[in-house]
């Protein structure tokens, strides 16, 4: 697909959840609580929770957004709606483009193979090829660094073993449209950084990125707009620095610089290098 036809749009898009078979008293009004999305009840008094309202989104080949908001704000639903597996239950939903949704970096993993087929596994649910995993799969069991460990089932191995598996595979990919969940905390920091490059590197080849964290740094390394989202609603949308500090404060919004600052500096002690 030619580039400039990738694309993501919502149109007042919303997601209900209808709950069947909560215990509550009856609710007669929309409750907001700190947490979690607007609880709602219908006419027949089934319980209602409204994860997502409203939503328009508009975006193309080139945009990188990071989500940001309060537990049950609604970004994970907002993955999901623009990874096809949940339907707008109101407005519309359109997505253009080859999708790599990375919910959770160890979902569609196979505790009871090998790590070497879990790697071949997971690129091809992300809709790689066989064949092009298995030219893949060497530089994946590389970049891992868990040696023999791969040839053991993957129920044998740690939480942070099995994210440098799965960010092994998924920073294989060349996605159109990445929708990235967090859960890349497990792994330790000397693994993270030498991640970062090749996180950044899959960014830069797909075409759109949109991103849930709760880590700051990450958004800023990843991202260059981000969206508050709150009960539900898009509150805010800006620049990461401008949305962090609204949400957070300044000092969240001071570490972002920190960040920012940091990357340049890492960039141009790297053009340094090339340039020797
Ligand atoms: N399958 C589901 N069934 C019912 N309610 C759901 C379902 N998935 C999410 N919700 C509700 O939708 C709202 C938004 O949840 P969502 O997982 O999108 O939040 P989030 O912003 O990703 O939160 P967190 O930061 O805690 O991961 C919450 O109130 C949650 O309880």
């Amino acid at each position: 697909m030619a580039t400039s036809d990738v694309r993501v749009d919502t149109w007042n898009a919303g997601v209900d959840f209808p709950i069947f078979d909560a215990k509550t008293r009856s609710i007669k009004k929309s409750v907001i609580g700190a947490a979690g999305g607007v609880i709602g009840a219908t006419g027949s008094n089934v319980m209602v929770v409204e994860a997502l309202k409203d939503i328009n989104l508009h975006l193309r080949h080139g945009d990188r957004v990071g989500l940001v908001g309060h537990n049950g704000a609604g970004k994970s639903t907002l993955l999901r709606l623009l990874a096809g597996i949940y339907e707008p239950t109101s407005g519309s939903c359109r997505v253009r483009g080859r999708v790599a949704p990375v919910f959770d970096l160890g979902v569609g993993m196979d505790p009871e193979i090998s790590g070497y087929e879990n790697i071949l596994v997971r690129g091809m649910f992300l809709g790689m090829s066989r064949k092009e995993m298995l030219r893949k799969v060497d530089d994946i069991a590389e970049f891992t660094e868990l040696g023999d460990y791969l040839e053991m089932p993957l129920r044998t191995y740690s939480a942070g073993m099995r994210v440098r598996v799965a960010l092994g595979v998924v920073t294989s990919t060349d996605p159109e449209i990445l929708i990235l969940d967090e859960g890349i905390g497990n792994v330790d920091a000397a693994f993270m950084k030498k991640s970062r490059k090749r996180l950044q590197e899959l960014v830069e080849r797909s075409g759109i990125l949109v991103f849930a964290s709760h880590s700051n740094e990450f958004l800023a390394q990843l991202c260059d707009r981000a969206l508050w989202i709150d009960h539900g609603r898009i509150r805010q949308e800006g620049g990461i620095e401008e949305v962090v500090e609204a949400y957070e404060g300044p000092e969240a919004a001071a570490n972002v610089r920190r960040v920012l600052a940091d990357m340049d500096k890492d960039a141009d002690s790297t053009d340094g290098e090339d340039a020797e």
